[in-house]
């Protein structure tokens, strides 16, 4: 049985895994972490790992940004490999996770869906040819009034995917309100928009002259990214150090 530690177990997410955890065979589990250490009747909650002596086999963390620093810390000095799923992070955190994975195994994804993964895919594919050809590229992403970080993760990875098959080409414009000129040809537009319950959808809008070419992916439930990320623990356990990404999850 992979033993898992949940990182931030009482927020959205950490309750959507908590459930369906309830419900897999060979995963459980013993330990949860969050500032506000409300009880629980599935496994002990600390409010923080420091406070945290359960063994275990894995950490999935859905938590903040602050809170991935310590995490990587505390993932390092005890040998656990670590499936980090927050968004939000800064470069330096990006670092720190690239040097953390020299010591034990880190698996980072700002999406833990399948159907993202594959999109991820296709947009550097439509890339190589419809960018190449002239077309502009603009990313629209919607998500929930509780978000903290904008642009979504998500919407930075299919960003960064494209930009990776054009040659770190392009830069990032996320805000025209003080632009008075027309739009440059090497720019990726990204608008984030926060409303109601929307759980998390993504527009890759290729626009050439007179057609358009979009690509969605509409979140119905946290459910898909819940299941991505219990599959990545299992994933995960058991892995040496090492860099991972959900590509190496999904073929595996
Ligand atoms: N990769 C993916 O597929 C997905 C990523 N996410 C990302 O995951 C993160 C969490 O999302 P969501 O569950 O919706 O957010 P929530 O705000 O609902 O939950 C986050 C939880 O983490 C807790 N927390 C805060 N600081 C710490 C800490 N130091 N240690 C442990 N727990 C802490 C919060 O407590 P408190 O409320 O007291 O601050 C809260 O209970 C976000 O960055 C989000 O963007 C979300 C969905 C999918
Ligand atoms: O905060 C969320 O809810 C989500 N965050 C991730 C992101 O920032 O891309 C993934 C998903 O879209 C839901």
């Amino acid at each position: 049985m992979i033993k898992m530690i949940m990182h931030g177990c009482n927020g959205a997410m950490g309750q959507v895994i908590t459930g369906l955890a309830a419900e897999e065979k060979n995963i459980t589990i013993v330990a949860g972490i969050d500032p506000q250490d409300r009880k629980n009747d599935s496994y002990p909650v600390f409010s923080s790992l420091e406070e945290c002596d359960v063994p275990a086999d894995v950490i999935v963390d859905f938590a903040s940004a602050k809170a991935v620093d310590g995490l990587l810390d505390y993932s390092r000095d005890h040998k656990i490999p670590v499936v980090v799923c927050t968004t939000g992070l800064s470069e330096e955190q990006i670092k720190k996770i690239e040097e953390t994975s020299n010591h034990v195994a880190v698996l980072r994804s700002a999406n833990m869906s399948l159907g993202v993964n594959l999109l991820m895919k296709l947009v550097k594919e439509a890339a190589e040819v419809l960018a190449v050809a002239g077309f502009d590229i603009e990313i629209l992403e919607k998500h929930h009034n509780k978000k903290l970080d904008a642009p979504s993760g998500t919407a930075l990875a299919l960003a960064d995917s494209i930009n990776e098959a054009m040659d770190q080409e392009y830069h990032y414009v996320y805000d025209r309100s003080q632009v008075r000129k027309a739009r440059d040809r090497k720019e990726i537009g990204i608008q984030a928009v926060r409303g109601g319950t929307i759980v998390g959808e993504h527009d890759v809008i290729f626009a050439g002259k007179d057609e358009v070419v979009t690509f969605n992916h509409t979140a119905y439930s946290k459910a898909i990214f819940a299941q991505g990320a219990v599959s990545a623990a299992k994933f995960l356990a058991g892995k040496g150090p090492g860099l991972y990404t959900m590509k190496d999850v999904i073929e595996s």
